[in-house]
């Protein structure tokens, strides 16, 4: 259900006495609530006994030890104890209706057209990307203190990027020449287990007879075009080739011998095709296949490898079952020739599949070259050639056409004892396998830890967003001081093709160019983006404190249980001067945003306020912000805004008394025509203003940031949020009212300073200038003047009275 027909049906069913009969209401209390509507303002609507679970008390402590275990960095779902389905998963697939459940994340009204897609649940993709979550749902949980705060979600909330990682890896597994033989291996009962690439198992079971060709449109597609190239096959298939030749050989029976006799298409089928084509015969102990039987290498490789262009109808099982485990020898040195790089080969497999080339001609041991410009030495070629290889045919074989760059008649009928290796330093296997080194190393693929992105290289999880993961960083070049530079990254996907790619990416421009003008000590630096076609990569600073939800959380654990509030305030999470603190770093950066920068955040949440290692606070994520009108666009980011929409802007609601930009704004609160038509209604519920809620399009109105601020304002004073309600529909009359608690056990400035900023209208509401300078922000404790109460007046007549009294 969207917000909007969310509050359409609170008109039309004005909440009764049996929302407070509602199951889910186990709270239902007379606590005093305050109504902060200065002017009284209900719209008809009146939620009375409302009540509020004391917050941070609840949390799971198992969940707030993960989160803090994470350096306070985790995902916040973990922390807010929020579920975390994104609200399009929450959505009814073919209505695009709310299930009654608020996301995690962020929200919208309208749905994105790829529900389907965005059913994948994230908890299986967050294993795949490496960061271990725990997602927890409310409906098994015990409720948190801002576990009740559900927070609305964006459309293309993370399960598109969860998607996309989930596809890439079914994808992967689907076409990945393991996949091909896991399948062939169905039939042909053939096992091949891969521990490492340094220890390998290879158990060969007994074929089955009358295996048929498999013609499928993959195996066909398969055999044009070059499959991803797995790098543990080539060590199975060589493992495999050389247990088996030293079994035949000692068994001393040609019968069970493949034979070694191949033709040229057989080497260029090897030499040319990543491994899981190589589509020679299965060796099963009777030379029976209608292909001619390649070297014994080959044909082991196709043994591990069969595939679906291998004739099997004749193969018959071996006698025996197999089993080997060979440690392999680190890898080999390597070195670029520049002389080979790019030059032209006959070969061609897929890149990152080495070719072995001829040994340089002034290399004493020899030395070979791969196809990836890679050039070995210290091989010792000829010992291999004389004595490794002497019982391989040299006809087809891979090994003697491009080790040697010449097939050798010489390496006929001997046949490869263990002794043939003791003089040695590699066996012929390792010798071959170690030119798939580079194929064997770790992809990393772009995003992951260990990728280098720009000058920095990724590290660990640190924070996921609703479209974005957020990692810790390192700079790949030392400062003066021979420090490197530690960062995050904050990386967006690009959804090729999904539904929702463009207004995502089209919403990141947008944050990037905003974010990037702003400098401020209380907003998160921006430091570079970079771009490419697959991801984005915004690196910011790094804040190693983690956001301030998990601080209030760390806080209120460490009160004794005996001081748990019933009250909101009654026990204090923080000290008034700590909150005034940091409170104030916010405010300042919200001013400096409203007015120097005309900048909306909207999306001022505990989460969105980190800390940095020095202690301050700072905001951050600008995914939703906005440039309050036209003139603040063209001056600030004059590409940022489109024509249709530039021209729409009106001026700022104003708080009373100042009559600029007053009838711009409607009964609702709503800025008439601010709104761009693709736009959505963004951000987390629980921090949602009234008319943010009245209106079905995003407002730019500061004062909504204003309302935000509030709710923060009254966490840090309470250690809870003010609007709290796990039934949603109250939670709404509570925001739509402007009804909370009021919290005990604080000053007379700060519950004065909190109904200034709920105020339901928003022209009613203090602006961000006024809070900065109200009694509270200022540290001034003679409340009894009554001066925040003049119109108009608020916070300059308390600026003046602090200058005042410091002058006495
Ligand atoms: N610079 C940083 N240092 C440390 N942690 C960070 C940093 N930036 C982001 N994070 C962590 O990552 C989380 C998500 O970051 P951010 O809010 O920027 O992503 P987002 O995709 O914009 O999320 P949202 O859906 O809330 O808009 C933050 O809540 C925070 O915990």
């Amino acid at each position: 259900m969207s917000l909007s027909s969310a509050f359409s049906s609170l008109r039309t069913n004005p909440p009764s006495k049996d929302l407070h009969t509602n199951p889910h209401d186990t709270t239902a209390s007379t606590n005093s609530t305050s109504d902060t509507n200065d002017t009284n303002d209900t719209n008809g609507i009146d939620t009375p006994g409302l009540s509020h679970q004391h917050l941070l008390p609840h949390m799971d402590p198992e969940r707030r030890h993960h989160d803090q275990e994470q350096g306070h960095l985790g995902r916040s779902s973990v922390a807010t104890g929020l579920p975390s389905e994104p609200y399009s998963s929450l959505a009814d697939k073919d209505t695009g209706r709310h299930t009654g459940r608020w996301p995690h994340r962020r929200w919208s009204h309208r749905q994105p057209a790829s529900s389907p897609g965005s059913l994948v649940d994230s908890r299986v993709v967050d294993k795949f990307s490496g960061s271990i979550e725990h997602t927890l749902s409310t409906d098994n949980t015990p409720s948190s203190p801002f576990m009740s705060s559900p927070r609305l979600s964006k459309s293309f909330a993370s399960t598109s990027i969860h998607e996309n990682f989930a596809q890439q890896l079914q994808q992967q597994q689907q076409h990945s020449p393991r996949a091909v033989v896991q399948a062939n291996t169905d039939r042909l009962h053939t096992a091949t287990t891969i521990n490492t690439p340094a220890m390998m198992t290879t158990t060969t079971h007994a074929a089955r007879p009358n295996i048929s060709i498999n013609t499928s449109p993959i195996a066909l597609q398969r055999r044009r075009s070059p499959a991803p190239f797995d790098p543990a096959l080539p060590f199975a298939a060589a493992n495999a080739a050389h247990h088996n030749q030293q079994a035949t050989s000692k068994s001393n029976s040609t019968d069970k011998l493949p034979s070694t006799s191949t033709n040229s298409s057989q080497h260029n089928s090897c030499s040319n095709s990543t491994p899981s084509q190589l589509s020679v015969g299965f060796n099963t102990g009777k030379r029976t296949t209608s292909n001619p039987p390649t070297s014994i290498l080959s044909s082991s490789i196709s043994k591990a490898l069969p595939t679906p262009s291998t004739n099997l109808s004749n193969l018959t099982p071996p006698k025996r079952r197999m089993s080997l485990s060979w440690n392999l020898p680190p890898a080999l040195p390597r070195q670029i020739s520049p002389s080979r790089q790019g030059s032209s080969s006959s070969h061609s497999l897929p890149s990152g599949v080495p070719i072995i080339s001829q040994p340089s001609a002034n290399d004493e041991h020899g030395s070979y070259v791969t196809n990836s410009g890679h050039h070995t030495p210290s091989i010792p070629i000829d010992r291999y050639r004389s004595k490794s290889f002497s019982s391989v045919s040299s006809e087809g074989s891979p090994h003697s056409s491009t080790l040697s760059g010449h097939r050798s008649n010489s390496l006929s009928t001997a046949m490869v004892t263990s002794s043939s290796y003791s003089s040695l330093p590699y066996s012929p296997a390792v010798a071959f396998l170690s030119n798939f080194v580079d194929a064997t190393a770790p992809k990393v693929s772009l995003d992951e830890e260990g990728a280098q992105v720009g000058d920095y290289l990724l590290g660990r999880v640190i924070g996921h967003g609703g479209f974005s993961i957020v990692r810790e960083a390192t700079s790949i070049q030392m400062d003066e001081s021979g420090q490197v530079e530690r960062v995050a990254v904050k990386i967006v996907k690009t959804q090729t093709g999904a539904t929702d790619n463009d207004r995502v990416q089209k919403m990141l421009r947008k944050e990037i160019a905003i974010w990037s003008q702003i400098s401020h000590p209380h907003v998160l630096p921006f430091i570079t983006v970079e771009e490419l076609p697959t991801d984005t990569f915004i690196v910011c600073e790094l804040c190693t404190g983690g956001h301030l939800l998990n601080y209030l959380s760390m806080r209120s654990d460490a009160l004794p249980q005996s001081t748990t509030p019933t009250t909101p305030g009654s026990a204090k999470t923080l000290e008034e001067d700590e909150a005034r603190a940091i409170f104030n770093q916010v405010a300042e950066a919200v001013r400096y945003l409203h007015e120097e920068k005309r900048i909306v955040h909207r999306d001022i949440k505990l989460e969105n306020i980190l800390r940095h290692e020095d202690g301050t606070w700072k905001i951050c994520d600008f995914g939703l912000a906005e440039y309050q009108d036209e003139e603040a666009a063209l001056c600030f980011g004059e590409s940022l805004m489109s024509p249709s929409a530039g021209s729409s802007f009106t001026p700022l609601p104003s708080p009373k008394g100042d009559d600029r930009g007053k009838e711009a704004v409607s009964k609702s609160g709503d800025v008439e025509g601010a709104e761009e038509e693709e736009e959505m209604v963004g951000g987390s519920l629980a921090y949602s203003s009234p008319e943010q809620l009245r209106s079905c399009k995003p407002l730019r109105c500061p004062s909504s940031d204003v309302w935000s601020l509030g709710v923060v304002l009254y966490a840090l004073l309470t250690g809870r949020l003010p609007f709290q309600d796990e039934y949603e529909p109250r939670l709404l009359h509570q925001i739509l009212n402007g009804r909370y608690e009021e919290p005990v056990g604080c000053s007379a400035e700060a519950r004065d300073l909190l109904k200034k900023m709920f105020r339901s209208k928003p022209e009613d509401r203090w602006r961000i200038g006024q809070v900065k300078d109200s009694a509270w922000c200022l540290g001034i404790n003679d409340h009894s003047l009554g001066v925040d109460d003049l119109p108009g007046t608020g916070g300059q007549m308390a600026s003046f009275l602090s200058s005042f009294r410091s002058t006495l």
